[in-house]
């Protein structure tokens, strides 16, 4: 086959062209990677409740037209001038949070946010201010620096990971988001101790994955909260020791259950929702003194997040994180290897597969109560 080094590719893409329309499947150009970039076939792509929630028009950054699709992996196709971090043929997952390791943010050591190309990123374009794609004669945007939803996409140097092609790419995809993410909340960013109570309110993905970091850094009570019961089972499988439907009480509030179940609260509650009024519900499950909740849903446009100031004067803390506060070049080959070595599960989250074709069903399946993870076979 004619090499594609140097030359613009067209290949397929899901295109988002207004918000609340479906996805488009059709041709786009995608142009080879300038200097730092990364031009990458993407196999597999997850769809995530983020890609639906821009592409509703909720998302204040969200603009159109737009290639969506965060959580894809790949293989290099070719690489811009001066990239060093990885090479043609090697196998990667992309990165919505980069690590540049030179910024403010990643030379702190106190955050796994990039502040590099973040501006650019959020404005939907390449850190050089421009787009690498292009169909029916106009420019498309970038979304989240990543773009998996195209058979081809460009990237950031900084925004792409190798890992050992041991890991098939329909599993590493889903490390790119939703497994990394909760599974980082409860290792990395709330450091959930030896014994500690856990409330994990939303199992879905990323509650699930909140699950299994929480049984792997030994838990005592993990308490899953849905009102999907449909839902119990799942966070059974995972590691939960209690599952609570917060639609079924009588009488009181699901913080008012939770410190009952847990004698005056829990040690560490997770949102994994996006919904506000859980937000509230899970910090004031906090145990007085030290509980900490973690905001991990995201909320649309306009949403505020509200309590009695007391709740914190009392020494709950409210905190959130992006990608699970993990370091995508330092720590994803790491998992991987955990994923390789049996430590953890991946393959279980995979409830639908659909092709590129089948896009915009994945987008409905994944609203409906039964799908975890839909992965998107992209060739
Ligand atoms: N901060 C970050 O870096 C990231 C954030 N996210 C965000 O995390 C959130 C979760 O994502 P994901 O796991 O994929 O989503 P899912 O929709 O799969 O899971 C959410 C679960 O919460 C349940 N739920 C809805 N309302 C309530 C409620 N009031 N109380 C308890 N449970 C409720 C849903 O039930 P039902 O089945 O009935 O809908 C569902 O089971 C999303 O907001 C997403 O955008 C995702 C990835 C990264
Ligand atoms: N653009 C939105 C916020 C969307 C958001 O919070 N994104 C998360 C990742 S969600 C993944 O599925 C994130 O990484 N946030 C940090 C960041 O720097 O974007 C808005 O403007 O509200
Ligand atoms: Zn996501
Ligand atoms: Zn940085």
């Amino acid at each position: 086959m004619a090499s594609t080094v140097g030359q613009t590719i067209t290949c397929k893409a899901a295109i988002a062209w207004e918000a609340g329309a479906p996805l488009s499947i059709e041709d786009i150009e995608v142009a080879p990677p300038k200097a730092g970039e990364v031009r990458i076939k993407i196999h597999h792509t997850g769809v995530c409740h983020t890609d639906a929630y821009t592409l509703s028009g909720k998302d204040p950054e969200g603009a159109f037209p737009v290639v969506l699709g965060h959580e894809g992996a790949g293989i290099v196709e070719s690489i811009g001038e001066g990239v060093t971090s990885v090479k043609v043929g090697d196998y990667v997952v992309a990165l919505y949070t980069p690590e540049c390791r030179e910024c403010k943010f990643c030379k702190s050591g106190k955050t796994n946010l990039c502040g590099k190309i973040r501006a650019t990123q959020g404005k939907g374009v390449m850190p050089d201010g421009t787009s690498r794609f292009k169909a029916r004669g106009k420019d498309l945007l970038h979304f989240m620096g990543t773009s998996t939803f195209s058979q081809y996409t460009v990237v950031a140097d900084i925004s792409v990971v190798a890992v050992t092609p041991k890991i098939p790419t329909d599993r590493s995809c889903l490390l790119g988001c939703g497994i990394t993410t909760g599974y980082g909340a409860a290792v990395v960013t709330a450091k959930v101790e030896e014994g500690s109570n856990v409330a994990v309110f939303g199992v879905g993905c990323v509650g699930l994955s909140v699950v299994q970091g929480a049984v792997k850094n030994k838990a005592g009570m993990i308490i899953a909260v849905d009102v999907n019961d449909g839902k119990e089972a799942w966070a059974r499988k995972f590691g939960a020791t209690h599952f609570v439907n917060p639609t079924k009480l009588s009488g009181k509030t699901i913080q008012e259950h939770l410190i009952e179940m847990t004698d005056g609260g829990c040690d560490y509650t997770f949102d994994c929702t996006g919904n506000v009024g859980v937000m509230r519900a899970a910090l004031e499950a906090c145990h007085k003194g030290w509980g900490e909740s973690i905001v991990i849903g995201v909320a649309a446009a306009g949403q505020e997040i509200a309590t009695r100031p007391f709740q914190l004067v009392t020494g709950r803390v409210w905190k959130g994180c992006a990608f699970g506060g993990i370091k995508g070049r330092t720590q994803l080959p790491g998992l991987v290897d955990d994923y390789l070595n049996g430590e953890l599960k991946v393959d279980e989250f995979i409830t639908h597969r659909q092709s590129l074709d089948g896009i915009n069903t994945a987008f409905d399946q994944m609203k409906e109560g039964d799908c975890v993870r839909c992965v998107v076979d992209m060739q």
